[in-house]
């Protein structure tokens, strides 16, 4: 059977040079394209010295990068992220969608493109953190009265969007299943004389330093005990891990708008 073709968007990045190898390890799948923006540093380097399979240089060039490809992993920023999507969309190229911090009208283009391609678009690829969102509505069912909701995520210092993705996706997990709209309940850090906690709220906090990978709890504080459904990533490759295995979704299912839970079948 033939390789699946995978181009990999900000190879050079910390997701970049993780899927780079998670690639290079595998079996079914070959690097077609190894890209990075038009001022990065490393064009024309080899994507062997950071992970990959030597003999792809990378490049610039999108359009020609992605002709023949099978999938687009994507892991760099909003902005980055949507000018690939149109290129994909115009080239019937499946996206694999890693990047987060984008905005409500961002997400939309994100859908619109789906109609024409296979999108799998999601904060967080590990398979540890997808079953946290389903142990969530559970909890929060369970958890739905008396209890205090707090989010509470860790990551390395070269972060630069807050909450993370990951966050913000448990907040809404946790929103939809109590019946709340997360845009009006959810609360980001406290300061100053705040008054006493609103039990309606789902309150976020951030924490930002060193190496750490990327560390998320959710806590339900009530009356004499505490719950805290806690996820810790402690390599990157868990992530890439997930994002090969939705470009093999992507290569068996129709176009159309999918995220982790589709891929994992949980669901
Ligand atoms: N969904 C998930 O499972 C995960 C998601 N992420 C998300 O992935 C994204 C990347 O994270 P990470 O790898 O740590 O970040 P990095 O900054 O290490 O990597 C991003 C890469 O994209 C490049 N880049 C920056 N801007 C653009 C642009 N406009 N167009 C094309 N390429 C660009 C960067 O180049 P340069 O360095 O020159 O700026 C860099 O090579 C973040 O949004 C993060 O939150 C991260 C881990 C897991
Ligand atoms: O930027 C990161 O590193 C990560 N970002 C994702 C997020 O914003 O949720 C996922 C992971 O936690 C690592």
């Amino acid at each position: 059977m033939s390789k699946i073709k995978i181009a990999i968007a900000g190879c050079g990045g910390r997701m970049g040079r993780a899927l780079l190898e998670g690639v290079a390890q595998s079996d079914d799948l070959v690097l077609h394209a190894a890209m990075e923006h038009s001022g990065s540093a490393l064009l024309g380097r080899d994507a062997g010295e950071f992970g990959g399979t030597r003999g792809v240089a990378i490049t610039a060039d999108v359009e020609a990068a992605l002709k023949g490809a099978d999938a687009l992993i994507d892991f760099t920023r909003p902005e980055g992220t949507l000018h690939h999507l149109e290129i994909c969309r115009k080239l019937g190229v499946n996206m694999v969608i890693g990047t987060t911090g984008f905005n409500a009208q961002e997400k939309a283009l994100l859908g619109a493109a789906a109609q024409d391609v296979g999108v799998v678009f999601a904060p967080n690829m590990s398979v540890g953190v997808n079953l946290v969102f389903k142990l969530l509505e559970t909890a929060s069912r369970v958890l739905s009265h008396g209890y205090d909701i707090e989010i509470i995520e860790a990551h390395h210092r070269h972060k630069v969007d807050a909450p993370s993705g990951t966050a913000l996706g448990m907040g809404e997990v946790v929103a939809r299943t109590l019946g709340r709209d997360l845009s009006q309940c959810a609360v980001y850090g406290r300061e100053g004389v705040t008054g006493e906690r609103d039990p309606s709220t789902i309150g976020f906090a951030t924490v930002r330093g060193g190496d750490i990978v990327g560390d998320h709890t959710v806590l339900y504080a009530g009356i004499g005990e505490r719950i805290e459904i806690t996820h810790k990533a402690s390599s990157r490759a868990t992530f890439a891990l997930g994002a090969l295995r939705a470009a093999r979704f992507l290569k068996a299912n129709p176009a159309g708008m999918y995220d982790m839970q589709d891929v994992l079948g949980l669901k």
